[in-house]
Parts: structure tokens; sequence; C-alpha cells
């Protein structure tokens, strides 16, 4: 039998349409779902434990040589609601931000956003596990993203989502996580992914139906926060990002 080509797949609800169509056939029999958060992932890829994964567009600089699949990925047009500051005073008096430690787009991304469009001097945190969501309080602001960004936004009168704050200052969409190989994958593989994540993002009832009814409103989710098609816009939002992450600050 042939080998099973590795797959990565970020751990959250924002991947459950692409999971959808990637758990049916025929693509199913010719992968290995390997599940986990996007900074694990990442390590991952680097490491040549999986040979193509949805892993945070911002690892690109520590790769030899990459190349992005297909025409879908983790993105956004304006809010995306799953990655966002949280505080509960506005950003000019918030003297401490945690950033995520399960997240690599969302942490360089709201570096940037202190720097260069909020203009703000906070110290600035990496956060080392979970306990600092419970930090986050006062003049303490995090960067929180995935699923826990959505259980957050209840509890916080203060929430800058940073897909929209990337928009009001480029004028781009933003493209948080892509499926990136650091080989060439065979085109005929490909075209069936492409298919795969076609698929699923057809069937996003079927998908809502499968998950419990949670705090968000998933309909929303997948279909106007979330953006899932990697279309010229967004390859602009991302050139423009990498291009950031290079230059010198
Ligand atoms: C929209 C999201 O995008 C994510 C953010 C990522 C990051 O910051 O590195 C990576 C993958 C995505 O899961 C989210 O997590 O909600």
């Amino acid at each position: 039998m042939e080998e099973k080509i590795r797959v990565g797949i970020i751990n959250y609800l924002n991947t459950r349409p692409l999971l959808y169509g990637l758990q049916h056939p025929p693509i199913n029999r010719q992968i290995e779902l390997i599940e986990d958060v996007p900074a694990r992932l990442a390590e991952m890829l680097i490491n040549d434990q999986i040979d193509v994964g949805l892993v945070p567009v911002a690892i690109t600089k520590r790769l030899p040589q990459y190349f992005i699949n297909g025409s879908y990925c983790i993105g956004a047009i304006g809010d995306v609601a799953s990655v966002c500051v949280f505080s509960q005073v506005p950003l000019e008096q918030v003297e401490k931000i945690y950033l995520d430690y399960q997240s690599r787009s969302s942490v360089a991304l709201c570096k940037w956003l202190i720097k260069n469009h909020w203009k703000i001097q906070p110290e600035i945190i990496d956060a080392q596990n979970e306990s600092y969501l419970k930090a986050i309080k006062g003049t303490t602001a995090g960067l929180v993203i995935g699923d826990r960004a959505l259980q957050q936004r209840p509890k916080f009168e203060y929430i800058y989502d940073l897909a929209g704050e990337w928009k009001a200052a480029t004028g781009l969409p933003f493209v948080f996580a892509a499926w990136i190989s650091t080989k060439k994958l065979p085109e005929d593989f490909i075209k069936e992914f492409d298919k795969a994540n076609a698929y699923g993002l057809s069937h996003l009832e079927e998908v809502i139906a499968q998950i419990p009814e949670g705090i968000y409103d998933l309909n929303k989710y997948y279909s106007q926060d979330l953006s899932y098609t990697l279309d010229n816009e967004k390859r602009k939002g991302l050139e423009q990002f990498l291009k950031i992450l290079s230059s010198p600050s």
C-alpha cells in the first residue's frame, strides 16, 4: 500500500468545515490526519513530522523553502471574531499584554499593530500555558485565539479584533494559516485535496449539526467571519504581512 500523506490540521472549530471534507472519500484514504494547536503544527512541519499542514503563515520565515498548496486558507476579510485582544480597559490604558502561546501569526500581527497601528507601549509577555487567561484583568490585556477567544467574548468590555485592525491599517484581508508544505506535493493529490476542502465548505449545515451548540453562532462564524478562499486579495494581504515580518523592525 502507498504511504499516507501526513496532514496537520488545527484542532479548533475554525477548521471543522475543512476537516469534514478531508474525512470523506476519496481523500480520507490517502491521508493521515494529525490535529493540534497552530504553534505545535508549525513545529511539526519544521521537524518533518507532517508533510503538509494548515500552519501559521508567520513560520514560513523559518523554512528554507515552502509551498502554499491549494486555494483555501484560514483568513478573514474584516473582523474574524476568534483572534482578539481582550481587555477591561481601553487600549490606551493597557499596561501589559499577554500573547497566546498557541499562536504564531496573530502574535506577530499583534506586535506589529502595537507598534505601528495602535502606537502604544505596553509590556509584552509571552504566555506559557492556559493560566494566562485568568491574568487578563485590570490594565492587563491578552491576545487569545481560537475557540477560547469565542468563549472570552461575553466576558470583556473591550475587544480588539486583529483581522479587523489589520484591515483598517492596510485595507487588505488577513491570512492566518495556509496549507503549507516544505516539499512539492504531487499535482493530482493537491487537486483532490482542494476538492475535499470545497466539499466541506459546501456542507456547512452538516458540519454545524455535528457540533454541540455553544456560545457563538457558527453559521455566522463559518460564512461571515472566516473567509476560506485564498483569492488574489488574500494573497496580497499575505504578501504584505510576510514582507513586514522579513523587514527589520
Ligand atoms: C482565525 C484563527 O486563526 C488562527 C490563528 C493562527 C495563529 O495566530 O498563528 C493560526 C491558525 C488559525 O487557527 C483562529 O485561531 O481563530
